[in-house]
């Protein structure tokens, strides 16, 4: 009743007001959130001067850190803080660790020679593991609370809303991400410092760091109309130690005077109620068909990792558009924007009328396209390997000076430096473009005008009698990257209609067949299933340690489609069921029980009721019998 009476008063076009708090505050977090992770890589390899194969562990320990804290985020919220308290906290931690990552990335702060490079590294890096790990905290933790505590602003009477409000929240998070990943690569790619000019990594965190105070600010300012439910204990607790007492309990009971029960978790009834171990069986039943799950997530995050820096080695000259390596990923919310109302309004009524296109089929084929998506991958690397040489860094040039003076060169933004008299520059840093040099000595100044391509490198000879322009010999050290970037779109396309196949349909279908008490708990599993497959990345790219890119793409193919002929075996098997229909007739048999098994069932009722807005129970004994006969 205070529910109803809170959100009626606070209504506008039929929605309450408190959740357009929840949904800029998420646009704003997800801004901050992938806005970071657009460049991470980048920063690891170019500013903490990681290797290729360290900067991809460590962004996937990070990715996988991001999808484990939920648990953490859920359990806070549940049975402590509830879900208010537990955002404002966490935010608060993450807010502190993007701030941390900006400052970690000032190169000023330890650049003692000013010569542009940190001189303590160690410093640079511990903050940015420190920074990691708040952030990992904060984003992870408060994930599982946002979405419902959205949800729980609605009132039962206003699904249609409350379905509304979760594709909002969806288009939110892409709007987000979308944004953030255009513009944190811009900021990544201009050139700050008091010394020394470098790519700007401090602004590229920088910004999402002051989002993320702005996205704790906007959910502050709406504190005064959100609905609040109480901490109402820790079901994920209860599941445990009920899954925990079966097992002990079948354990102690081995011998063949123990009359056998139908299902190892009937060993818990003798502790504890019928309805958590009915609903507790409905929740294995989703978690077992989500073990093959982890590989596709395996895939589908290195579109961050290894294929950020694959772009790094191709060509991004879209003619009027020049496109960083980094800003590629946006590609995928731009087909999430458009293929989600694709998918839902042509794609899939048009393969219904052919074939029953189930949820766990729909999955199966997104996973599929996400195989494709890397054998793409592997095609492409291909391409690229024909291009490429290995010496020296790409985009850096030197000059050698071959005249009888000290020289110094510079173009805007950098300075090359003093060369001695027959003597050469350190390899500097240069962006792609047409780039004016001016070189000048105590008697004369010239300027040297060239155009540099993606990732070339060259070497300048300035001869004893320097007029300029025409006497300066350059030599190609690295061709420019010639591979175009427009290639890695296939691999974009299939990684993300996998996403929406697999994803926003596993989402979907775990929802549906979680009891409602449960579906916190579900949730928790399908993102635990992420983080195992960044762990997966980790253990592959150190344990198969392939040299040839391209291989190991077609690696990670290969295995997917192993897993996904698994998947489709034991979706074949999988019955779908209406959680609610099951509920009620567990409910019907309540009624008949005596006057004990009412009381017992009313506790359970109590329960649900207690962790959800359903209230029905069910006698998970008879679920083959009241099953929908839904097969895969
Ligand atoms: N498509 C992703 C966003 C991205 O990778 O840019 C998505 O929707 N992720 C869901 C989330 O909760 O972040």
């Amino acid at each position: 009743v205070k529910r109803s009476s809170t959100l009626n008063n606070n209504k506008v076009l039929g929605y309450p007001i408190s959740i357009f708090f929840i949904v800029v505050n998420e646009f704003c977090e997800r801004f901050s959130y992938y806005g970071m992770r657009a460049v991470l890589v980048l920063y690891f390899k170019y500013f903490l001067r990681w290797d290729n194969d360290l900067a991809t562990s460590i962004y996937h320990t990070f990715v996988a850190l991001c999808y484990l804290t939920p648990i953490l985020g859920a359990i806070i919220a549940d049975s402590w803080l509830g879900k208010f308290k537990t955002i404002i906290y966490l935010s608060i931690v993450y807010a502190i660790g993007q701030v941390t990552m900006a400052v970690s990335a000032i190169h000023d702060i330890t650049d003692k020679d000013r010569d542009g490079t940190p001189d303590n590294m160690t410093f640079h890096v511990a903050m940015s593991m420190v920074g990691l790990f708040l952030i990992a905290l904060g984003t992870g933790g408060i994930k599982p609370c946002v979405s419902a505590f959205g949800g729980d602003q609605f009132s039962e009477h206003q699904e249609k809303q409350r379905r509304t409000f979760f594709s909002v929240f969806y288009l939110c998070i892409n709007g987000g991400s979308l944004l953030s990943t255009i513009i944190t690569p811009i900021l990544r790619a201009q050139e700050c410092g008091i010394y020394t000019q470098e790519k700007c990594y401090s602004l590229a965190f920088g910004v999402p760091a002051a989002l993320m105070v702005v996205a704790l600010v906007v959910f502050i300012v709406g504190s005064g109309m959100y609905y609040k439910a109480e901490p109402q204990g820790n079901i994920m607790l209860d599941v445990c130690k009920c899954i925990g007492f079966a097992i002990s309990n079948r354990v102690r009971h081995r011998g063949k005077q123990y009359p056998k029960r139908k299902h190892w978790m009937d060993w818990a009834e003798d502790r504890y109620d019928k309805l958590l171990i009915a609903q507790i069986k409905m929740v294995l039943k989703v978690l077992f068909l989500y073990i093959p799950l982890p590989m596709f997530w395996t895939l589908f995050d290195q579109k961050g990792s290894r294929w950020t820096l694959q772009a790094t080695t191709m060509d991004g000259n879209f003619g009027a558009l020049v496109i960083q390596p980094d800003q590629m990923q946006t590609v995928n919310p731009i087909l999430i924007l458009t293929l989600v109302p694709i998918m839902d309004s042509l794609i899939y009524p048009l393969i219904q009328k052919c074939v029953n296109f189930t949820p766990l089929r729909r999955m199966t084929v997104g996973m599929l396209m996400a195989a494709i998506a890397f054998v793409c991958a592997g095609l492409v690397q291909i391409e690229i390997d024909k291009t490429l040489p290995t010496f020296p860094s790409a985009s850096q040039s030197q000059f050698v000076n071959g005249m009888g003076m000290a020289l110094n060169v510079s173009t805007p933004g950098v300075y090359v430096g003093l060369i001695d008299s027959s003597y050469y520059s350190n390899y500097s840093l240069v962006n792609n473009g047409k780039i004016i040099f001016t070189i000048w000595s105590d008697t004369q100044a010239c300027n040297y005008s060239r155009e540099f391509g993606f990732g070339s490198s060259y070497t300048f000879y300035i001869p004893g009698n320097l007029v300029c322009q025409n006497d300066i010999t350059a030599t190609e050290d690295i061709k420019p990257n010639t591979a175009h970037m427009a290639l890695q779109i296939p691999q974009y396309f299939f990684i993300t209609a996998g996403e929406v196949m697999f994803s926003v349909t596993g989402l979907e279908f775990s929802y549906s067949q979680a009891p409602n008490n449960m579906k916190a708990v579900l949730q928790a599993g399908w993102l635990l299933t992420v983080a195992i497959g960044n762990f997966i990345v980790l253990i592959v790219a150190e344990v198969a340690k392939i040299p040839e890119q391209w291989a190991e793409y077609i690696l990670f193919a290969s295995l997917l489609i192993v897993v996904c002929v698994i998947f489709s075996i034991m979706a074949h098997f999988y019955t779908y069921i209406n959680p609610a229909e099951i509920e009620a007739q567990f409910m019907k048999k309540g009624d008949d029980n005596d006057e004990d098994d009412k009381k017992q069932l009313q506790k359970g009722m109590e329960m649900v009721k207690r962790n959800s807005t359903g209230s029905h129970s069910y006698d998970g004994d008879d679920d083959d019998d009241e099953r929908k006969k839904t097969k895969m």
